[in-house]
């Protein structure tokens, strides 16, 4: 079974406009509301391509309750817990010639709800699927994924790990299967910027003599490069297409990159899967559906799933 962990769920409010000025009323020309928060999205994306997963997090207020009925419509199966004071976060998507973002603070999580998730993960098993990803509210402890990790330890799950800075670098030692930075995120873990493709492979490389498996660096339209357990290095070319708004390509990649994965063990094949699940969403308003990344992949559909 597949879990994803989402400390922060959202509602995205995605909006296009002709252009974004500061200090003026600014008219869209078009706007949705979607689920949002990274582990929920890997949940969407999966159940696009046919996986079933779990999506765990904290939900409050009408937010929360709209965040649940919408992702039961999406087909993607939730098992929330439920806080009893604020309200799921609303973040702003604005695409405007560029992309902005205003990502909301988010209600605060109990003790109690913390040991609420904690129960809900003792019943994960040997071969099950445990995807964290994103940011967690600031009243949250900054080590709240290595407890997790550390919880997990002799149980042979296979953990994934999409966040940054010492919430990633923390549970390197506890050897997640994969972590997904993007080469900005790379390169602010060791205070640097990476420019070229040996630099960042060097730089995954640390990460993995730190304790990662497999390390997945995103380049958003350069692409990715994939640096496996087997010592293999891996890189992708992006598709190319017209972006429409890019948020959820980095929960797409680790969507269809696991997708890839679990049905046919092969790296590669995961890698051609999450570059082609990331660049369609990347090409939508919203997360791709299973269409849009089939179009993007270069062999036959079959072939992702063996
Ligand atoms: N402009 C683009 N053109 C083509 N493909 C893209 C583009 N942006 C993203 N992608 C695809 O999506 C993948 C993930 O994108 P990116 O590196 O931006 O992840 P991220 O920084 O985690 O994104 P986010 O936080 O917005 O979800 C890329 O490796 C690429 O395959
Ligand atoms: O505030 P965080 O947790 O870092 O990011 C949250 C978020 O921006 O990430 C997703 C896209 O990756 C969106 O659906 C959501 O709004």
């Amino acid at each position: 079974m597949i879990y994803t962990v989402t400390f922060n769920p959202s509602l995205d409010y995605v909006v296009q406009a002709e252009q974004l000025v500061p200090g003026e009323i600014n008219r869209t020309t078009s706007e949705a509301v979607y689920p949002g928060g990274k582990g929920v999205n890997v949940s969407v994306i999966l159940s696009n391509l046919g996986l079933e997963s779990t999506a765990f997090g904290f939900t409050a207020g009408f937010t929360g309750k709209a965040l649940q009925e919408m992702l039961l419509e999406f087909g993607a199966k939730t098992d929330f817990i439920p806080l009893a004071d604020g309200q799921t976060r609303i973040n702003v998507k604005i695409n405007a010639g560029q992309e902005t973002e205003i990502n909301g603070q988010g209600p605060k999580i109990t003790e109690t709800a913390i040991q609420e998730l904690f129960e809900k993960l003792k019943s994960l098993k040997a071969g099950d699927v445990l995807v964290l990803a994103g940011s967690i509210p600031s009243t949250l402890p900054e080590n709240i994924y290595e407890w997790i990790l550390m919880c997990l330890k002799d149980k042979d799950v296979k953990v994934v790990v999409d966040a940054t800075k010492d919430l990633l670098l923390n549970v390197l030692k506890y050897h997640p299967f994969l972590i997904k930075p993007n080469n900005h995120e790379l390169g602010e873990m060791f205070q640097t910027t990476l420019t070229t493709e040996e630099e960042i492979i060097a730089h995954a490389k640390k990460l993995q003599e730190r304790g990662a498996r497999n390390v997945l660096v995103s380049m958003a339209k350069d692409g990715a490069i994939l640096v496996t357990e087997d010592g293999e290095i891996y890189k992708k070319q992006p598709h190319n297409g017209t972006v429409v708004n890019s948020v959820g390509a980095g929960d797409s990649m680790v969507a269809g990159f696991l997708a890839g994965y679990l049905n046919t063990g092969s790296y590669e094949r995961a890698l051609e899967l999450g570059t082609a699940a990331g660049s369609a969403t990347a090409f939508q308003s919203w997360l791709a559906s299973r269409e849009d990344i089939v179009k993007l992949l270069d062999r036959p559909y079959s072939e992702y799933q063996i």
